[in-house]
């Protein structure tokens, strides 16, 4: 096939982290990019995820430093009122302003903008919403992932992550189910915005992915902020009417009323319904896209990124692994791929929850006992110890061999979100802990107590 018998060097599907990102980077190497988007720029991130959550994570904090001024002798009330309404205009002014400046750069970049759905009618055409069939050499699918419900009676009932971002007033008594990264950001924002808080985790901790103890210290923050915390949870139906719901478990037993149940039960991939499978490309038993280490699917010149490959389903992996598989196809680099080992990662929790590479678990299972040695600071930053609140950070090294090779950082406490992301490079590095010794602490903060760790 001839460049001139075809539209685009590359369609994207989907224009949310991966597919943007993946559209600039084709572009900037010279190719012909079309990019189909059938709803707001920026997808899930910017719409119904990362950036109006930060935005509500923000806010949650000011509610809680404006406590904290009042105790150190502010005239401010202990507990000051927020007007909903404005901080959600706030919050969606800022994210107008992304759509645009997207915007702006894809005309920019001449990358041509189809505000429509596609559909693989085979390996190299896809078709738009109005019928329009583009050709094209290369694919890259990019569409994301929408929320899981659990199968039980009444799951309708219930909403999901992208309904928190359509409220109008704060939601009063709420229960979230589930114990991953939604239900514990959303449980912390919430709780700290005014409302009571109850969470209904099936595990028997929250935040699985996470070092345990750093999890155990957030649950007994949590329980002292008022939050519900409820495990081994096996939910089986949802009853009631709306503003009265109540959530029954496998052993008939029904819970207090609520005014919104939330299910954060994880998430599924957009790949069904849209030729994938037709057009040759291999999905899994969950519908994630089956990716080799370069992005490529089952049908060599389609690439998948982000969420619908279900690999580290986070923003800056799907930014990254689209410019890798981009400078891959057409920046004359075979090999790019990304590492996907030793992803930092935070949970903007209520203090945040902060971690890169191995748990201790995952260290003592990989490498023995023996091989693994364990470094903890537990302490009260200034802000709190100021006001003699109870509230103490955890900070942990894992380390690893003779040399002490750093395979895990953990943070959990006020500013572990800023402090983690050098840390990261210094552990994909490859540091040992005599290099953070060797390192002069900066004096008075929390990051220091990570080189001063013994
Ligand atoms: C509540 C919440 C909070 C989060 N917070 C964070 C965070 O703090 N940090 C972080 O790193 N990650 C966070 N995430 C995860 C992050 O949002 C996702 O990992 C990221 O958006 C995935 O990017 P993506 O490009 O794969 O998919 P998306 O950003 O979801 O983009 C997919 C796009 O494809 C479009 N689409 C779907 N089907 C088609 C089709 N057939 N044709 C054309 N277009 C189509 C959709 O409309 C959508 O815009 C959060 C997620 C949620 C739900
Ligand atoms: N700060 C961040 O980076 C951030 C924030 C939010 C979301 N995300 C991404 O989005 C993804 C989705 O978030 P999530 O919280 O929905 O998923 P998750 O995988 O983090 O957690 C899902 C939770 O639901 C529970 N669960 C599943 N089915 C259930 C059922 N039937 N009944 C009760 N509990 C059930 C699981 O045990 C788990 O605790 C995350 O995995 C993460 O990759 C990232």
């Amino acid at each position: 096939m001839s460049r001139q018998d075809l539209d685009f060097d590359l369609v994207v599907l989907g224009g949310g982290s991966g597919g943007l990102a993946g559209a600039f980077r084709a572009a900037a190497h010279g190719a012909r990019v079309a990019l189909l988007e059938p709803g707001e720029l920026g997808g899930t991130c910017v719409n119904v995820g990362c950036v109006p959550k930060k935005a509500m994570w923000l806010a949650a904090e000011l509610a809680d430093h404006v406590a904290l001024a009042s105790q150190l002798g502010f005239d401010v009330p202990a507990s000051a009122s927020l007007d909903w309404p404005t901080l959600v205009a706030s919050r969606q002014r800022y994210i107008h302003g992304i759509h645009a400046s997207y915007r702006r750069r894809l005309d920019g970049d001449g990358i041509v903008l189809l505000p429509s759905r596609g559909r693989l009618l085979d390996a190299h055409t896809v078709e738009c919403g109005n019928g329009t069939r583009l050709r094209a050499a290369n694919i890259l699918v990019a569409t994301g992932s929408h929320p899981q419900r659990p199968d039980v009676p009444g799951a309708a009932l219930a909403e999901v992550s992208d309904d928190f971002f359509a409220l109008h007033a704060p939601p009063g008594r709420v229960a979230l189910v589930g114990g991953g990264y939604i239900a514990v950001e959303l449980a912390g924002v919430l709780q700290a915005l005014g409302c009571r808080v109850d969470i209904h985790a099936r595990s028997q901790r929250l935040l699985s992915h996470a070092d345990a103890e750093l999890a155990e210290r957030l649950q007994e923050n949590y329980r002292q902020q008022g939050i519900g915390l409820r495990f081994g949870f096996d939910l089986a139906a949802i009853e009631g009417e709306a503003g009265a719901l109540r959530l029954r478990d496998a052993a008939g037993n029904a819970s207090d009323a609520y005014a919104h149940v939330f299910l954060a039960t994880g998430r599924v991939a957009n790949s069904r319904g849209i030729g994938l499978e037709e057009a040759g490309v291999e999905l899994d038993a969950r519908g994630d896209i089956v990716v080799d280490a370069c992005q490529r699917s089952s049908v060599p010149h389609i690439a998948a990124v982000g969420d619908v490959t279900g690999k580290m389903t986070l923003t800056p992996v799907a930014i990254a692994a689209a410019r890798r598989a981009m400078d891959r196809v057409f920046g004359g680099q075979p090999g790019a791929r990304l590492d996907y080992d030793n992803i930092p990662t935070v949970v903007f929790s209520h203090p945040p929850v902060a971690g890169v590479g191995l748990t201790e678990a995952q260290a003592r299972e990989q490498h023995g006992d023996g091989a693994v040695h364990v470094y903890r600071s537990v302490f009260r930053p200034m802000r709190q110890a100021l006001v003699d609140r109870p509230q103490h950070s955890l900070f942990k090294l894992v380390c690893v061999g003779e040399e002490r090779r750093v395979a895990g950082i953990h943070l959990l406490g006020e500013g572990a979100d800023e402090i983690l992301q050098g840390f990261a490079v210094a552990l994909k590095r490859g540091i040992t802990l005599a290099d953070l010794h060797d390192t002069v602490a900066i004096h008075p903060t929390s990051a220091e107590e990570v080189v001063l760790m013994r």
